[in-house]
């Protein structure tokens, strides 16, 4: 409900900073680039206390809902876990999980190939399939074949089912929250078997991760360093907290760089003008698949640097249809100042990722898209206050007299919430960011690094051996936009994302 009210042509209305109550909740709104840096900084008041919205996942993690590293305030436990993990995923570790991205998705391209140019697939869902095997074999050691049973099309893997069911339940109940008391319900009795079934993939797991043996000290996996784990008193993390905290990997990679896949592969194949300087750069470094060359040298982990427009075009992508389209949320724990006003302890503090990568205000031309405009290396971050090309005050900061009073309009509608007086701070302007799908601060995204690493390759990959077209029953753009939806929390395709996929070497040079 909250995400109806913080989406970009919300946000083009009324600033970078509105109040909403719905309700006995209240919200604050931000968009405004500047004053997102001051929320989530490292230490910053609203940083220690995370909203528990995701609790409903804790459930799907843990028996009795002990939360985790995702869903705990930045107390000891999380303190603990992120420590312990943040190894696993620094650039130099996480590349050793380059061959298992490789592997995967040549195992796609392989299938898809067979599949032949006629045949519909949904390339959202073979996203999803590679991101879970991804994240099996390169932070557990396991591969659990859900790519690979795409070409017996069986598309009931067991651990891909699971993954997808056990998510359906945790929106439910995180847009119902009396769902779980609701037992008499066929449907809530069902959510239920399907939340143990997903703990019962990620016991066995660490069953089987435990049976291996001691670690290897040069086992860099998100395993090995969960095993390593001790708290302060050496103990390790009972076994159904670790269990719970592999889980917590799935959920929060799955989805996320699945559908960042899916969409990137969408949006190039609806501009031809994109497609042909990414083809031309696969092209120039020996990756594409032609007629002369049906078989291009692999891509290795080096060659991810060099895609510098493939990057662009995927970066456009994520500005325009970020997964996780809510962004993230803080709760206030005491009074507190967002920006210009001060806000009580118990408000949500919504930073909508979707309208701020799309509000007017903070980008030019917001709808176009455009990844020639990430040719500029610093254009993550906010350009200086001033009037833009479209006639908005582009990211100002929050003493922007249109912005305040709509703040203190709303303050009005809302019944009265006590608003301060504007403090004129002096951000670093060159280093605020308006671009961050992986949040920031002490809370952002561990897994970055995995996830880049796995939509770059896959999307590479895939474009330098098919020429993807959207299915008609997908009913063109209009159709795709339709069909977006983020009712299950990320930001995807109701119905997949049907394509046909036409191998490369057999276009002669229309798509190249
Ligand atoms: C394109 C892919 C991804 C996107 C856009 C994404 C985005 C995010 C964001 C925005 C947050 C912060 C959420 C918040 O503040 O509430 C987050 C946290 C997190 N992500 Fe990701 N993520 C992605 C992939 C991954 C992957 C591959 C993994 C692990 C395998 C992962 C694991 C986590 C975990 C464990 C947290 C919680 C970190 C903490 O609170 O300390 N994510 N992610």
């Amino acid at each position: 409900m909250i995400l109806l009210a913080a989406d970009a042509s919300l946000a083009a209305e009324l600033g970078g900073i509105y109040r909403i109550r719905l309700g006995l909740i209240q919200a604050v709104i931000v968009t405004d680039p500047y004053i997102i840096s001051e929320i989530l900084a490292p230490g910053a008041e609203v940083e220690k206390s995370i909203d528990l919205v995701y609790s409903h996942f804790d459930v799907l993690n843990h028996a009795s809902g002990k939360p985790t590293i995702f869903t705990s305030p930045s107390d000891d436990h999380w303190r603990l876990v992120r420590k312990a993990v943040a190894p696993a995923f620094n650039p130099k570790n996480i590349r050793h999980g380059f061959q298992f991205v490789q592997q995967t998705v040549s195992q796609l391209i392989d299938i898809l190939k067979l599949r032949g140019p006629d045949e519909v697939i949904d390339m959202d869902n073979a996203a999803l399939r590679v991101t879970l095997d991804v994240i099996g074999q390169v932070g557990f050691g396991k591969d659990f074949g859900a790519t690979k049973s795409l070409d017996a099309r069986d598309t009931a893997n067991a651990a891909f089912a699971t993954m997808e069911a056990g998510r359906d339940e945790g929106v439910k109940r995180w847009n119902n929250p009396l769902r779980r008391f609701c037992t008499f319900l066929p449907d809530v009795r069902k959510g239920k078997t399907d939340f143990a079934r997903f703990r019962a993939v990620m016991t066995s797991l660490l069953s089987e991760i435990k049976a291996r043996g001691e670690t290897q000290s040069d086992d860099v996996s998100i395993a090995a360093h969960l095993l390593r784990m001790r708290d302060a008193k050496g103990q390790p993390l009972p076994d159904d907290r670790l269990a719970a905290e592999i889980g917590v990997f799935f959920t929060g990679g799955f989805e996320t760089t699945g559908h960042t896949i899916g969409w990137a592969l969408y949006m190039i194949s609806q501009h031809p003008e994109v497609e042909a300087k990414v083809v031309a750069e696969l092209d120039d470094m020996g990756l594409l698949a032609t007629c002369d060359r049906p078989d291009p040298r692999p891509m290795e982990h080096a060659d991810l640097q060099e895609l510098k427009y493939t990057l662009q075009a995927i970066k456009e992508s994520m500005r325009l249809l970020p997964v996780l389209t809510g962004g993230t949320n803080r709760t206030t724990a005491k009074p507190t100042r967002i920006g210009p006003v001060t806000v009580p302890a118990g408000t949500m503090v919504w930073i909508p990722f979707s309208a701020l990568f799309n509000s007017p205000h903070n980008w030019e031309a917001p709808d176009v898209y455009d990844p020639d405009r990430w040719r500029a290396p610093d254009v993550e971050y906010a350009v200086a206050k001033g009037t833009n090309a479209n006639g908005h005050v582009m990211s100002s900061l929050s003493t922007d007299l249109g912005k305040t009073s709509h703040v203190l309009h709303l303050e009005a509608r809302a019944g009265g919430v006590a608003g301060g007086a504007v403090k004129a701070s002096a951000p670093d302007q060159g280093r605020t960011k308006r671009w961050m799908p992986f949040s920031m601060g002490s809370r952002d995204c561990i897994g970055q690094n995995l996830a880049r690493m796995n939509y770059m390759t896959a999307v590479a990959m895939l474009l330098s051996h098919f020429h993807f077209e959207l299915a008609p029953e997908m009913g063109g753009k209009a159709g795709v936009r339709a069909a977006e939806s983020a009712a299950l929390l990320t930001l995807q395709p109701r119905h997949g994302m049907k394509m046909l996929c036409m191998p490369r070497q057999s276009i002669r040079s229309a798509h190249r």
